[in-house]
């Protein structure tokens, strides 16, 4: 080959790794032992380490946060195969632990990587080294993450009465369908119960709204101390409460719903220099086969509601069917 020729390949050769070398992205050449060949500005100002550093040195050793077994298995294939392997962020955040030093992602503590292992052929075909492509995505999975942040947020807040932090109605109800399912499905039994402050216009009259208000969040309060963990509670209306017993008979509600009551009973909810006593009056009503859909169960305990209304309030009554 005449000399003109050799420098000019050498000249393009050269042009080439400068090109390679200042890349907005990672590039790592290893050879057949996971030697690291090559690695570029990009990978020299994210790790702090210079090329001079890491070449020949095995890549697992100056990177332990790498899984060995994982990249190994991944990178045989390419090795073998002759095909490209690629890893997202969302599968593995990253494959190297770079700090995250963008001032807009400052939330994110490491660089979220994408990455591409590309299969490096000599002339005979035969693959004897693979490259590592790395992307810099961390402002997109960032706005991934907010983004999924905030759509959970939404969700809860979709689901939640505002006032009383009880799930609201429509939620509740799918959680009851839900329930019903369930027991209907695996012949466990689970109660409901219902309750309603009594004379609770009176309180509003009485004392103003937003007392009213201060009434209705103290209740939902004693509620979510007095149940359990599992069980489902939701503000039904204006003073109407619900709650799913999981896993609970009529009797077990039925010790339940006395001590909701005689909590409630005994509280003097203290409000803009108002004391107010109230009591609730509750309706308890058991899954039974009976009963065709959740709809129905809700009817049933609002009628043990109706009867401890009738006979005086303050008190909790089982539905039964007479
Ligand atoms: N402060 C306040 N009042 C509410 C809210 N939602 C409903 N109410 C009031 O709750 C009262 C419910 O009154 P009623 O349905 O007549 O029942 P009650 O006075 O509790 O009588 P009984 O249930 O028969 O004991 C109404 O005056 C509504 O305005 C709320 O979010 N805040």
């Amino acid at each position: 080959m005449p000399n003109s020729q050799v420098d000019e390949d050498l000249k393009q050769m050269h042009a080439l790794m400068a090109m390679l070398q200042n890349l907005d992205v990672g590039l790592v050449i290893l050879d057949r032992n996971y030697n690291i060949q090559l690695w570029n500005s990009f990978m020299e100002s994210h790790s702090g380490m210079y090329p001079h550093e890491v070449r020949d040195r095995l890549l697992f050793e100056e990177f332990p946060e790498i899984n060995e077994d994982w990249f190994r298995h991944k990178a045989e294939s390419v090795f073998l195969l002759n095909n490209r392997a690629f890893t997202t962020w969302e599968q593995r955040p990253y494959l190297f632990k770079f700090k995250n030093y963008r001032p807009i992602t400052g939330k994110a503590e490491f660089m979220y990587q994408n990455s591409t292992l590309i299969p490096l052929a000599s002339a005979n075909g035969v693959v004897e080294r693979i490259g590592i492509i790395i992307y810099d995505v961390t402002d997109q999975a960032i706005n991934r993450v907010e983004l999924k942040e905030a759509n959970d947020q939404l969700k809860r807040l979709s689901r939640t009465d505002k006032l009383t932090g009880l799930y609201n109605r429509g939620y509740w109800e799918e959680c009851l369908n839900k329930e019903f399912k369930r027991c209907k499905r695996t012949g466990n039994t689970s109660t409901l119960l219902m309750f309603d402050i009594d004379h609770f216009k009176k309180v509003n009259d009485q004392y103003g709204h937003p007392t009213g208000d201060e009434v209705i969040k103290v209740t939902a309060n004693i509620l979510q101390e007095t149940m359990r963990e599992t069980d489902i509670a939701g503000r039904y209306g204006g003073e109407e409460y619900v709650v799913i017993l999981i896993n609970c008979s009529a009797e077990q509600a039925y010790h339940f719903a006395e001590r909701l009551r005689t909590k409630v009973e005994q509280t003097v909810v203290e409000h803009q220099g108002f004391k107010v006593n109230y009591t609730v009056s509750l309706g308890i009503c058991e899954l039974a086969d009976t009963i065709v859909n959740h709809s129905q169960w809700i009817e049933l305990a609002d009628q043990g509601l109706y009867r401890s209304k009738e006979s005086g309030r303050n008190t909790a009554t089982i539905y039964t069917r007479n």
